[in-house]
């Protein structure tokens, strides 16, 4: 038979399980040599023992009680920042609020009155802490921003339970077209699954909101007709990140069509600013220039140039929330389409199109140091030639106008690069 100590010790390791307690240590034996005393103490050891854990479990379901999803206090945090503070304003749930997009968009729609609740995995594709430090931006104006996962489908369901979404502006994205090379599966997680979750949870929801969501500019693959307009073919994507956004255009297409969903598509291309994406060409060049290492520039057959449309951060934001304040209504309830729903997909660009040793140049003239070049062929990894966007559409529904040249907004990411990563203008610029 077990004895009365080992009845009511714990049996796997943790820390009430104190090694010293079962050894034959002889002073221990000294002091209690009669079993009464034994049998005396054990109680009080099991007394003590029993009041420990209870008071850790109280704690434990204290502390869950006031922070963890779902708790009372977590429902008041969500409920405040959904809050509408103007006439005619939206509440607007915002996938991938710290992100480099989706953080601007938030802090946009907030500052002008809007309810904004932000979802966010901060998944370790880039630096972490760059979105840390956004959200605590978004902290600033008041924007509560959720820890989780847009395939958490408690968690999507308990967001719409306790809030009535006029609109999702989804940008949670696995971003990045030649990583796709290297973890091809976050692109179908984040991409795919994650978009199919999150569009469940906006059809069950009552009433449905109207959905904003980032498709790309890579859906145009291989196209070779410029600029690109949205009526060009887009089935021959060039990676797989191209493939899981054309994917999520047919997707949405699908959810619009059987139950009425409201859908807006943008095609971005190539955003850059201040608050960017580390991964970027603009940005993995700024910091490598400042630290003195080589640059790699690739270049397209025939040793063409390769080119892009970048686009400014705030016109970007623009053509958001031009997109959210002309989205129709969802028109479906119970999971059933009761009339036909929008559905639109625009380019979002700047219409003028830029080399990368221009861009390069540029970069250059801003930081007053010359990049160190190392030109290679294009490695087939998924990038295309050129873009370049035909944004009458948007320009016609949205009323979308780019108005920052890449010159303009390199000089403005460059002075808040060397703020951010504390350079002096003396140190860096030499
Ligand atoms: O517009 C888009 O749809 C896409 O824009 C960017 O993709 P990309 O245009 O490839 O942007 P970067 O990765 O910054 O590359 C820009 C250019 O620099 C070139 N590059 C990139 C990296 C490098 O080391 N060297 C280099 O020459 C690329 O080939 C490309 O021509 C984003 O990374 C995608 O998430 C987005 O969807």
């Amino acid at each position: 038979m077990r004895g009365l100590e080992e009845e009511f010790i714990p049996s796997t390791p943790g820390k009430f399980k104190d090694k010293t307690y079962y050894s034959s240590n002889r002073q221990f034996h000294r002091c209690f040599a009669s079993t009464s005393t034994m049998f005396l103490w054990a109680l009080f050891l099991l007394a003590l023992t029993a009041s420990y854990l209870s008071f850790q479990s109280f704690m434990d379901s204290g502390t869950r009680y006031l922070s963890s999803t779902g708790s009372l206090h977590w429902e008041k945090q969500v409920r405040d920042s959904a809050q509408i503070h103007r006439v005619n304003g939206m509440s607007v749930l915002v996938t991938g609020a710290a992100g480099f997009v989706g953080s601007h968009v938030s802090i946009a729609l907030k500052k002008r009155g809007d309810g904004v609740v932000g979802i966010d995995n901060f998944n370790n594709y880039y630096d972490p802490s760059l979105k840390k430090a956004r959200k605590n931006l978004l902290n600033l104006q008041n924007v509560y921003l959720i820890e989780g996962d847009i395939n958490d489908v408690r968690m999507l369901t308990k967001l719409f339970d306790i809030v009535a979404f006029t609109h999702v502006m989804h940008l949670a994205a696995q971003a990045g077209v030649r990583y796709a090379m290297e973890n091809p599966k976050s692109y179908v997680h984040s991409n795919i699954a994650g978009l199919v979750t999150l569009l469940e949870a906006c059809k069950n929801a009552n009433p449905q909101p109207a959905i904003v969501w980032a498709s790309s500019s890579s859906v145009y693959g291989l196209n070779e007709k410029v600029p690109f307009s949205e009526s060009d073919r887009t089935d021959q994507p060039a990676s797989l990140y191209a493939a899981t956004k054309k994917a999520g255009e047919e997707i949405t297409h699908t959810y619009n069509h059987i139950y009425g969903l409201s859908i807006t598509g943008l095609r971005f291309f190539t955003v850059y600013g201040p608050w960017g994406r580390p991964d970027m060409a603009y940005f993995s060049f700024t910091r490598n220039i400042l630290q003195g290492k080589p640059i790699t520039v690739y270049r397209g057959k025939n040793r063409v140039d390769l080119a892009r449309d970048f686009t400014y951060i705030d016109d970007i934001v623009k053509g958001c929330v031009g997109s959210l304040d002309t989205a129709g209504k969802s028109t479906g309830s119970g999971g059933k389409k009761r009339a036909p729903a929008m559905f639109r997909i625009f380019n979002l660009g700047n219409t003028s199109p830029v080399t990368v040793p221009m861009m390069v140049a540029m970069l250059e003239k801003h930081l007053k140091v010359k990049a160190k070049k190392h030109v290679l062929d294009m490695p087939g990894n998924g990038d295309v030639p050129f873009t370049h966007a035909n944004i009458s559409l948007a320009h016609k529904e949205l009323g979308y106008k780019p108005t920052t040249n890449l010159q303009t907004g390199l000089g403005k990411f460059v002075r808040w690069y060397l703020s951010y990563y504390g350079y002096s203008q003396e140190k860096s610029i030499k």
